[in-house]
């Protein structure tokens, strides 16, 4: 509500009520406070402006943070790699301008949050719910590596669901673009939640990262727990470099096996996103079109 918005805003004495473009010279009403993540606060905001009065979410950077060079082209890499990118399965960029104070990127609401949220209310998600979410994340992630871009920090927290429970990609801080074929990266600063063996190892990285990724997410919501998960970040380290995870023989075979092709610790043994629609994993049965709301809550009856 408004006063918690104005609290909250009274934490930040930089992020203004009213946030002008002075470039479009349209003005946004800053309201309710979505979250925080690295050096980004998120808002709703809505534009004054007749022209478009959709609500939209807002993330802020204070200007104050972004003060090593290194920090400041992040930022840029992160609106200049998103700006471009349009698609169904992607979050839309809208705008970015900066004033004295901040950085803004304005950028499509997703008012059911993430699959975070569902997988912390639900822990489990069914086989259909996977494969109907896991169809949308691999078609995003067909359109980035068609453009060449690799988003490197595909997790649950980035994938926001719309009012649709549609899934969108978002937060492209760990994105980079693949200049010439077959280029492999080297280096990457900031840490991604699913890191892939060849990164831990430094041995150079390219779009397998993501598909590793994938199959971290789809482990996560089947199994109800991250597939390396230790009590520390070191001994995480040495699972993922010993390939050391283990799927319960409960879980559907198939399921397990498609797990198992995207976790393998040779990037070039893991499927593509192009080749994963055919796995038998999205044939276990007719993908669901749509979820009903109640599955940000309950485990739902989808016979
Ligand atoms: C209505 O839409 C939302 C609502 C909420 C929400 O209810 N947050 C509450 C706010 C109050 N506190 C106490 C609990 C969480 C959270 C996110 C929403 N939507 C929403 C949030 C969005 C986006 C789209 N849409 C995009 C794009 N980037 N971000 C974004 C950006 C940052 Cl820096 C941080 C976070 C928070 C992490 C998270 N996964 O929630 C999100």
């Amino acid at each position: 509500n408004a006063d918690a918005a104005a609290a909250q805003r009274a934490k930040n004495p930089t992020i203004p009520a009213v946030i002008v473009n002075s470039q479009s010279r349209i003005s946004y009403n800053c309201g309710k406070f979505l979250g925080k993540g690295g050096f980004a606060f998120c808002y709703e905001v809505t534009s004054s402006d007749a022209s478009d009065c959709r609500t939209l979410a807002c993330k802020i950077v204070s200007k104050k943070l972004l003060v090593k060079d290194s920090q400041k082209e992040k930022m840029i890499q992160e609106i200049e790699i998103h700006r471009k990118l349009s698609h169904e399965h992607l979050v839309k960029f809208y705008d970015s301008f900066a004033d004295q104070e901040n950085m803004y990127i304005l950028l499509e609401l997703c008012s059911r949050r993430s699959l975070m949220e569902l997988h912390r209310r639900r822990k489990l998600v069914t086989v259909p719910e996977a494969q109907y979410f896991m169809r949308q994340i691999v078609s995003g992630c067909q359109y980035l590596h068609s453009n060449k871009i690799i988003h490197r920090d595909l997790k649950l927290g980035n994938v926001f669901l719309n009012s649709k429970l549609w899934v969108k990609i978002g937060d492209f801080g760990l994105a980079t673009q693949v200049n010439r074929d077959g280029e492999q990266k080297k280096t990457m600063c900031g840490t991604p939640n699913y890191l892939a063996p060849e990164v831990l190892n430094k041995q150079g990285h390219s779009f397998e990262v993501d598909v590793w990724s994938l199959g971290c997410i789809l482990y996560t919501l089947v199994v109800g727990r991250p597939p390396f998960e230790s009590p520390s970040l070191k001994e995480t380290y040495v699972r993922i470099k010993n390939n050391n995870f283990k799927i319960p023989s409960s879980l559907n075979p198939v399921v397990a096996a498609f797990i198992r092709s995207m976790l393998q610790s040779q990037p070039q043994l893991r499927p593509s996103v192009f080749a994963m629609p055919h796995d038998p994993f999205f044939s276990l049965q007719p993908i669901l079109p749509s979820l009903p709301e109640s599955v940000l809550t309950v485990t739902p009856r989808l016979d």
